[in-house]
């Protein structure tokens, strides 16, 4: 079947196509980066007290905010955004006339900008923090070769210092599909028995941008930067909610290290299929014209849907990054706090308590172990 040609001078915004400069990049060093959620009211005054509404999606993550147009958040408004996004996983806002231009400002508020060493990005080097998504349509989905497990990620986790706040907006969506959906990296850890918790816990894993610069060189890519590889906690505590967060993904984690490969691969691969299968920790947000999505890439994981073709996709992300992921045990030796379990403060936040004595009891009877 002949497939149909993509003719750029007829697409609307064609300066922000992807482009793949020779350009050389230095190595990343570690950077420090205070989070600006730590001077955030809690009560989200600034912020929700100019919304006209303020949706929790569901339950457990995402909420959706309208009446903010988010080019005139003021310094309290975009610390708050930074609280709820910590908390909530995912922030949406609709009909936002905010170009990349100002996504990029707005980002950069909250971090350094993540540049990309491989991913298409727009040709002003004013945009060169810019991740571009683009798929013009002119191919079917390949349904025979695609991973479904591999599609669930975080993003450039294979970086020292991971990306933070990330916002996307996708300025040529879909008519219809193309949804992107979330997971909670706080739920999908506190839904496992506390002693399987204190085992991941304890482990690290090597986080490898392999897969990405093998692809790159087969389209014929130039690499910007070197290779990137990075051992993180399995589990990193979120520096503003204290909370702790499950942080591996299929598309960079490759193994945990100091185990024996077996035990590596039982365990990512049962981890995997968790993310993927916990629909009551998920979000699946459709959007519109200029919706603007943020998230915390800290402790969400995402994954976008391949169901429209034969239409277009064009998104643009800003990513600043956030800190050097933080293990539980320097969380708590730095703190002087307890690392947080998300399920708890839930059931606090209820009025309910949960005792891990009795949750031990109950997984070893469900086990017969007495
Ligand atoms: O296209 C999407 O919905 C998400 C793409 C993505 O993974 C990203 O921008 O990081
Ligand atoms: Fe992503």
């Amino acid at each position: 079947m002949a497939h149909k040609v993509f003719k750029v001078e007829e697409y609307e915004y064609p300066e922000l196509l992807p482009t793949f400069p020779k350009v050389d990049y230095d190595p990343y060093v570690e950077l420090k980066v205070v989070d600006k959620g730590h001077l955030a009211d809690p009560e989200f005054k600034s912020l929700f007290g100019a919304a006209t509404k303020v949706d929790r999606i569901t339950p457990d993550l995402g909420t959706e905010i309208e009446g903010i147009d988010i080019r005139q958040m003021t310094d309290e408004q975009k610390n708050e955004l930074a609280l709820l996004t910590a908390q909530r996983g995912v922030v949406v806002f609709r009909n936002q006339p905010a170009t990349i231009y100002d996504m990029t400002e707005l980002a950069k508020y909250y971090g350094p900008l993540h540049v990309h060493s491989t991913t298409g990005i727009p040709k002003d080097p004013k945009l060169n923090g810019v991740h571009i998504v683009w798929n013009d349509g002119t191919k079917p989905f390949d349904r025979i070769n695609y991973d479904r497990s591999s599609g669930w990620h975080s993003d450039q986790t294979y970086e020292i210092n991971t990306p933070g706040l990330t916002s996307l907006k996708v300025v040529t969506a879909p008519e219809s599909g193309g949804d992107t959906l979330w997971c909670s990296g706080y739920a999908v850890l506190s839904s496992f028995s506390p002693q399987f918790q204190r085992y991941l816990e304890s482990i690290s894993a090597l986080h490898s941008s392999d897969k990405q610069k093998a692809q790159a060189i087969e389209k014929g890519v130039y690499i910007r930067r070197p290779q990137t590889d990075c051992i993180h906690p399995v589990v990193r505590v979120h520096p503003v909610t204290g909370m702790k967060s499950l942080f591996v993904n299929s598309g960079y984690t490759r193994r945990i290290v100091g185990v024996p490969k077996a035990e590596s691969d039982a365990i990512l691969n049962f981890l995997f299929t968790q993310i993927a299968q916990c629909n009551e920790y998920q979000v699946r947000i459709r959007w519109g014209k200029d919706t603007i999505c943020f998230w915390d890439n800290r402790c969400v994981w995402h994954t976008a849907t391949f169901d429209y073709f034969p239409m277009k996709r064009h998104g643009l992300r800003a990513t600043p990054v956030g800190e050097r992921p933080i293990s539980v045990e320097d969380y708590e030796k730095s703190t002087g706090k307890v690392a947080l379990d998300w399920y708890r403060e839930k059931m606090r936040a209820l009025g309910e308590d949960v005792d891990d004595e009795e949750a031990n009891k109950a997984v070893s009877k469900i086990a017969g172990a007495d």
